[in-house]
């Protein structure tokens, strides 16, 4: 099981940061250019310098989705393995039937993903039902137009987000199922934790997006499982041949930070 496999690397590193892995090519190191793989040659030397400070990695895919992103996606998911940290795949992904069946079979290289759930439920079944994998929801994004139309008030004076988050709720039959909830939206975090209190967060939007960490901390978890990620804030926090090191210095530090909340 994907949270029991989860809240076991959180206790063994004491750690509840999720490294994000988005090697935006326009930012890679100039003396990694030249690599058959470069995201991959940046990943690996990250995971290096992180590895024992990240309860998980969460690439996401919207920076390997090209031929040699998919390369560079798959060696890093194993070298992520190979360090025994679990791997989130942040997908939001979702369709009709056959076409969800086969976005789920991204899941047999990573341990979790998000996915995206206004086509309902028929459109993440197929992720639901690998009972082994994570799934994270999107519920309450930290994006600016996260209350565009996550905040829209439901006929009963319900917010979408809130329904997404009951609804997730019942379709946690495998108890595989948690949200992604901003750091921005602190209030909304400490809402939901109370209306779906077993269902761990993924929590964005700390760091480069000035959420806030202590809120992502108090109400991302429930029973020890959650993740607060950041991802710029970490694998960019330094430049040049340091990076990587100045990568492990910040995944430490938000550690440090994180764990004064827990
Ligand atoms: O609501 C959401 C959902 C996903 N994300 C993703 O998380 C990381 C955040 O990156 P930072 O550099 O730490 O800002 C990125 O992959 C986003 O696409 C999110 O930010 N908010």
């Amino acid at each position: 099981m994907f949270f029991d496999r989860l809240r076991e690397r959180i206790d063994t590193i004491d750690s509840v940061v999720c490294v994000g892995l988005d090697p935006d090519p326009g930012r890679l190191p100039d003396h990694l250019r030249d690599h058959e793989l470069p995201r991959w040659a940046f990943n690996r030397r990250i995971i290096d310098a992180t590895h024992e400070h990240a309860a998980a990695y969460k690439p996401n895919a919207a920076f390997y989705e090209d031929s040699k992103g998919w390369r560079a996606l798959i060696e890093t998911i194993a070298y992520a393995h190979g360090k025994d940290v679990p791997v989130v795949l942040d997908a939001k992904r979702a369709d009709i039937g056959n076409t969800a069946r086969q976005y789920a079979t991204l899941l047999d290289d990573a341990d979790a993903i998000t996915a995206n759930p206004y086509m309902g439920r028929d459109s993440v079944e197929p992720f639901l039902s690998r009972a082994d994998k994570g799934v994270f929801l999107l519920c309450r994004t930290s994006n600016t137009g996260g209350t565009d139309l996550q905040a829209l008030e439901l006929a009963g004076g319900e917010t979408v987000y809130e329904r997404v988050a009951t609804l997730a709720d019942e379709w946690n039959e495998h108890d595989n199922v948690g949200l992604v909830v901003g750091a921005t939206a602190p209030e909304e975090l400490e809402a939901l934790r109370s209306r779906v209190p077993a269902l761990p967060f993924l929590v964005p939007g700390v760091g480069a997006q000035g959420g806030d960490a202590q809120a992502a901390v108090e109400f991302g978890l429930a029973d020890g499982a959650g993740l607060v990620n950041s991802s710029r804030g970490i694998i960019f926090a330094g430049e040049g041949e340091a990076f990587a090191d100045a990568a492990g210095n910040a995944a430490k530090r938000l550690k440090r930070r994180l764990n004064q909340h827990r």
